[in-house]
C-alpha cells in the first residue's frame, strides 16, 4: 500500500521580488514499511519536502501538488491546522542537533512523559497514573537501547551527548506509534560509531514495528547502507530515483554518477566537492537542465529542461544518462512515479 503518495509537489516562497520556486514538480511514493532515502547537497530542497509533508511550513510558503496523499487521506483538502494535527498523529520528524529541540530547563523524564499520548484511564488514582507513565517512559527508553533509565530521566539535555539526545528524540517520536518517521540528517553532527547506532536503531524500528522511514541525508553513503529505495535531489528537483542498490551501482544521472564515484573512491568523504562548480541559487537558475553548467556530459539538447523519464522501476531526468543503451533511452516513457 502507498503510505505516502506525492506527485508533482511544488513549493514556492513569497518574497518582495515575487515567488521563488524552491522545489519543483517533486514526486515520491513511499510504501508501508519501506525505508526511503532522499539525498542531495545542502540547499537542494530536502528539508522543505519533509516539512511540507508534516505541514510545518509557515504561511510564506505556497505548497501545491497534483497529488499529496498520506494513508489515503488528501492532505490538500485539509486546512493548515488539520494537516499538522493529522500528520502529528500519523508521523514524526527528527532533525539534526537534537539537543536544540529538547527543552533545556526540563528533565528528560518530564519531556518524555509530555510526549506520551493522552492518558484516558481517569478511573486510576493520580499516583497510579504517574507510575504507569514512568513505566511507559522506561519502556520507551529501553526500546531505543537506553538502559540507565533513572539517570537519563533525571538528566537535563546539556548533560547528555548528541547521540543520546537523538535516541531520546526517537523515543519521543515513536511514543505516539507513528506510521512514518522522517529523519532529517539525524546524525550529521555525530561521530561514526554513534551514527551507526542511530541508523541501526531506526532499522530495528522498521523491522519490528513496520515503521516506514524517510531518511534525508547529504551523503549517498548513508542511503546506500540503510535504505531500500532512494531519490536524488538537485536544485529543487528529483533527478533520479529507484532501488538504492541499482542507483548506487548503475547510476543514470550524471549527478548521481558523480556521487556514486565519490562514495566508491572514498566512502568517508562528504559530498561537498562532488563535481566542479557549485549548485546555482534559486534566483539564478540556468536555462534548461539545472546541472548543465557543471555537467561533464552536457550537450546542445541540455538547454531544454529534461522531463522525468521512467524505465521499469527507475526514473531519471537527463538528456544524456549513463548506463543506458540507446534503445532503452528511447523507450523510456512517462507514467509512473518512484
Ligand atoms: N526560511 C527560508 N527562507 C528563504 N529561503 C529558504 C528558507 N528555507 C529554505 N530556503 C531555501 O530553500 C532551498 C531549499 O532549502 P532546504 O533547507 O530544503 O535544503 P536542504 O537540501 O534540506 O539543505 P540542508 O541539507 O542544508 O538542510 C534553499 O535554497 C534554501 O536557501
Amino acid at each position: 500500500m502507498n503510505l505516502l503518495d506525492i506527485r508533482n509537489l511544488t513549493i514556492e516562497l513569497e518574497t518582495p521580488q515575487g515567488l521563488i520556486t524552491a522545489v519543483e514538480r517533486f514526486s515520491l511514493v513511499v510504501q508501508d514499511g519501506e525505508v526511503r532515502g532522499i539525498v542531495g547537497e545542502s540547499g537542494s530542497g530536502k528539508s522543505l519536502v519533509g516539512r511540507a509533508i508534516m505541514g510545518l511550513l509557515s504561511s510564506k510558503w505556497r505548497v501545491r501538488a497534483d497529488r499529496f496523499f498520506f494513508a489515503g487521506q488528501d492532505l490538500q483538502q485539509m486546512g493548515v491546522d488539520e494537516h499538522r494535527r493529522f500528520m502529528g498523529q500519523e508521523a514524526a520528524m527528527i532533525f539534526q542537533q537534537p539537543s536544540s529541540y529538547l527543552d533545556p530547563i526540563a528533565k528528560i523524564g518530564e519531556q518524555l512523559i509530555e510526549a506520551l499520548p493522552e492518558q484516558r484511564s481517569f478511573s486510576l488514582s493520580f499516583w497510579r497514573r504517574s507510575r504507569e507513565r514512568v513505566e511507559k517512559v522506561s519502556a520507551l527508553l529501553h526500546k531505543v537501547g537506553i538502559r540507565d533509565h533513572t539517570r537519563i530521566m533525571n538528566s537535563y539535555p546539556h548533560e547528555l551527548s548528541e547521540g543520546l539526545c537523538q535516541k531520546i528524540m526517537i523515543a519521543m517520536a515513536i511514543a505516539n506509534e507513528p506510521r512514518l518517521l522522517i529523519a532529517d540528517e539525524p546524525t550529521s553532527t555525530m561521530e561514526a560509531t554513534t551514527k551507526i547506532q542511530i541508523y541501526k536503531l531506526m532499522a530495528k524500528m522498521n523491522q519490528l514495528r513496520k515503521l516506514s522511514v524517510v531518511h534525508i541525508s547529504n551523503e549517498l553513503e548513508t542511503a546506500a547502507n540503510w535504505t531500500d529505495r532512494v531519490t536524488i535531489m538537485y536544485c529543487g528537483q528529483a533527478v533520479e530515483a529507484g532501488p538504492t542498490e541499482q542507483v548506487v551501482n548503475q547510476p543514470l544521472h550524471p549527478y548521481t554518477h558523480a556521487l556514486a564515484t565519490l562514495v566508491k573512491r572514498d566512502p568517508e568523504r562528504q559530498m561537498l566537492n562532488v563535481m566542479p562548480g557549485t549548485m546555482p541559487t534559486l534566483q539564478h537558475l540556468p536555462t534548461g537542465c539545472r546541472l548543465g553548467p557543471r555537467c561533464p556530459r552536457a550537450h546542445k539538447d541540455c538547454i531544454e529542461m529534461p522531463r522525468s523519464r521512467y524505465l521499469r522501476n527507475r526514473s531519471y531526468r537527463c538528456h544524456a544518462p549513463f548506463n543506458l543503451e540507446e534503445k532503452h533511452a528511447n523507450a523510456a516513457a512517462s507514467g509512473q512515479t518512484h
